[in-house]
C-alpha cells in the first residue's frame, strides 16, 4: 500500500489514538512526545504532514516552540487536535490560524480525520512540486521563480531565444534583467559564443566610446596599444547594453549604425569593421519619456525595442518570496552555518509583508546577513533586519512607546540568553507565565 509518512507530536499524558488506524488507512505514523524528539525527527524524514495534540496544559509549550520543529523545507502542513473546549481559547484559535491548515476536535472521528489529513497531504505535495518546478527552471537558465508573473517571463525567454533579433528588457533595479538576459543567451543558436555584458552608466561618458567599440594605438594619450572594444569581443555572441538610458547622445548614433549595418570603427581607426553580435539592452527607466524629452534617439529606440521583455518586480511575485529565500539560503548555508535550520515563521511573514524596493538583490542581501547574524536555529526578523519600527515621523503614545521599550528589551535579553526563556525571565525580572504571556502579546517566538 502506498505509505505517506506523518509526525504525530503527542505531549505526554494527552489522549491516545489507535496507531492501527491511521496504518491500516496507510499513513506511516512517527510520533514524537517531545518537541527536541519532534525536531530530530523532522530532520530525518520528509513529513507532508502533521498532526499535534493541543492537550489542555501543554499547547501553551507548543506555542511558544512551534517554530523550532517546523522542519526547515517548510512543506509540511499540519493539523491539530483538541477540545471543543479548547477551541474557546483565543490564544489557541491564533495558534491554529497561523501555524495550522486545519483542526478536528476530540473524540477522534477516524474517517473524518484522515479526509482532512489526505487534504492537508495534497496541499503541502503542490508546494513541494512547485518548489521543485522551479529548481528545474534553475537548471536551465538559473532563474527560480513559479508566480505566474515568471511563467510569462519563461515562456518570452524561450520565445524571444529563438528569433536573432534585438531585445530590450526593462525592469526596475535587481529584477533580474541581466540574468534574464543570459537565459536569452543560452537558449539562442549563439549559446556557444561568447556573452558579454557592459553597464553603460557605470562608465564614465569619456571611457564609453572605447570600452564599447576599442581603439587603436594613439588614438589618445594613454592608448599605448590597440585595444578590442566589448562589441567586437561579443562575436559570434551576445552583447548585452545594461541601463542603455545612459549611453551619451553623440554615442547612440554609432551603436545605431552597427544595428543598422553590423558596421563600426574603432577609436581613432578608420577602418569600418564588420562583426556579428546579438544586442540585447536593458533599462530600469522609462525610455519613451527620454526619447519625447530629447535625450534618447527615437531611432535607436525602435530599433532596440524590436523584440521586448519586461521583468516584473518582486513585489508583484509574492509567490516568489519564500521559494527564492529559501532558494538563497540553501545557496549560502555551509558547513559553519549548518545548525541554522530555516526561517521562524514570523520571519516568513515579515519577508512577505516587505515593499522589496531593491528587489531580488536585496532579498540575497538580506539573506546572507540572515545567515550571519543569526544565534539561533531559525532566521528572524530582527537578522533579515526587518524587525517592525516604529515611524518616527509619528507622534505614538505613551502607551505605544512602552510597548515598543518592552518588545524590544525582550528580544535583546532572548537574543543573550540564546532563547533561553527561563533565563531570560530571571535577567528581565518578571516569572516564566508572565515572560510567555508577553511573547505572546508581541508575536515573539524563541
Ligand atoms: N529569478 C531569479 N532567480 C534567481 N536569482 C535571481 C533572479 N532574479 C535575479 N536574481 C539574482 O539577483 C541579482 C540581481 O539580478 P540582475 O543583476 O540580473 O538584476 P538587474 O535587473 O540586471 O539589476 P540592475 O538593473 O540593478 O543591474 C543577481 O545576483 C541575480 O543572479
Amino acid at each position: 500500500m502506498y505509505v505517506r509518512k506523518l509526525l504525530y507530536l503527542q505531549p505526554e499524558n494527552s489522549s491516545q489514538v489507535y496507531q492501527d488506524a491511521f496504518e491500516t488507512a496507510g499513513w506511516e505514523i512517527h510520533i514524537a512526545t517531545e518537541i527536541s524528539h519532534a525536531q530530530q525527527l523532522c530532520e530525518e524524514h520528509k513529513f507532508r504532514v502533521g498532526l499535534m495534540n493541543l492537550t489542555p496544559g501543554t499547547e501553551k509549550s507548543l506555542e511558544q516552540s512551534i517554530d523550532k520543529f517546523i522542519p526547515p523545507s517548510g512543506h509540511t502542513e499540519w493539523v491539530a487536535l483538541l477540545s471543543a473546549e479548547q477551541m474557546r481559547d483565543e490564544a489557541i484559535r491564533h495558534l491554529i490560524t497561523s501555524y495550522c491548515y486545519d483542526y478536528h476536535t476530540l473524540p477522534v472521528d477516524y474517517p473524518r480525520l484522515f479526509t482532512t489529513m489526505g487534504h492537508a497531504y495534497g496541499m503541502a505535495s503542490m508546494a513541494y512540486q512547485q518548489t521543485n518546478q522551479s529548481i528545474q527552471e534553475l537548471e536551465t537558465n538559473q532563474m527560480v521563480g513559479v508566480s505566474p508573473a515568471m511563467q510569462r517571463v519563461y515562456r518570452s525567454i524561450r520565445k524571444i531565444a529563438n528569433v536573432d533579433m534585438p531585445v530590450l528588457i526593462n525592469g526596475k533595479s535587481g529584477t533580474g534583467k541581466e540574468l534574464a538576459a543570459l537565459a536569452i543567451h543560452e537558449r539562442s543558436m549563439r549559446a556557444n559564443g561568447p556573452f558579454v555584458a557592459v553597464n553603460c552608466g557605470a562608465l564614465p561618458s569619456e571611457l564609453i566610446q572605447s570600452e564599447l567599440f576599442g581603439h587603436e594605438k594613439g588614438a589618445f594619450t594613454n592608448a599605448i596599444k590597440q585595444k578590442l572594444g566589448q562589441i567586437e569581443l561579443a562575436a559570434g555572441g551576445t552583447i548585452f547594453l545594461d541601463e542603455i538610458g545612459d549611453l551619451p547622445f553623440n554615442l547612440q548614433v554609432n551603436l545605431l549604425r552597427f544595428l543598422q549595418e553590423g558596421t563600426f570603427k574603432r577609436v581613432g581607426g578608420t577602418q569600418e569593421l564588420t562583426i556579428d553580435a546579438r544586442v540585447i539592452t536593458a533599462t530600469h527607466v522609462d525610455l519613451e519619456k527620454a526619447v519625447s524629452e530629447g535625450r534618447f534617439r527615437e531611432d535607436l529606440y525602435y530599433r532596440l525595442n524590436v523584440l521586448h521583455l519586461r521583468m516584473p518586480s518582486l513585489a508583484e511575485r509574492e509567490n516568489d518570496i519564500e521559494v527564492l529565500a529559501k532558494y538563497f539560503f540553501d545557496k549560502f548555508s555551509d558547513q559553519t552555518t549548518a545548525r541554522i535550520k530555516g526561517f521562524s515563521q514570523e520571519a516568513l511573514r515579515r519577508l512577505h509583508h516587505h515593499a522589496w524596493p531593491g528587489n531580488v538583490r536585496e532579498l540575497i542581501n538580506r539573506i546572507r546577513r540572515a545567515i550571519v547574524m543569526a544565534e539561533g536555529r531559525l532566521i528572524t526578523p530582527v537578522d533579515l533586519g526587518l524587525e517592525r519600527r516604529l515611524s518616527s515621523r509619528r507622534v505614538i503614545t505613551l502607551a505605544e512607546a512602552r510597548a515598543h521599550a518592552e518588545k524590544e528589551a525582550i528580544l535583546r535579553s532572548l537574543r543573550q540568553a540564546k532563547g533561553n526563556v527561563s533565563q531570560t525571565a530571571t535577567q528581565l525580572g518578571v516569572s516564566r507565565p508572565t515572560l510567555y504571556r508577553l511573547m505572546e502579546k508581541y508575536s515573539i517566538s524563541t
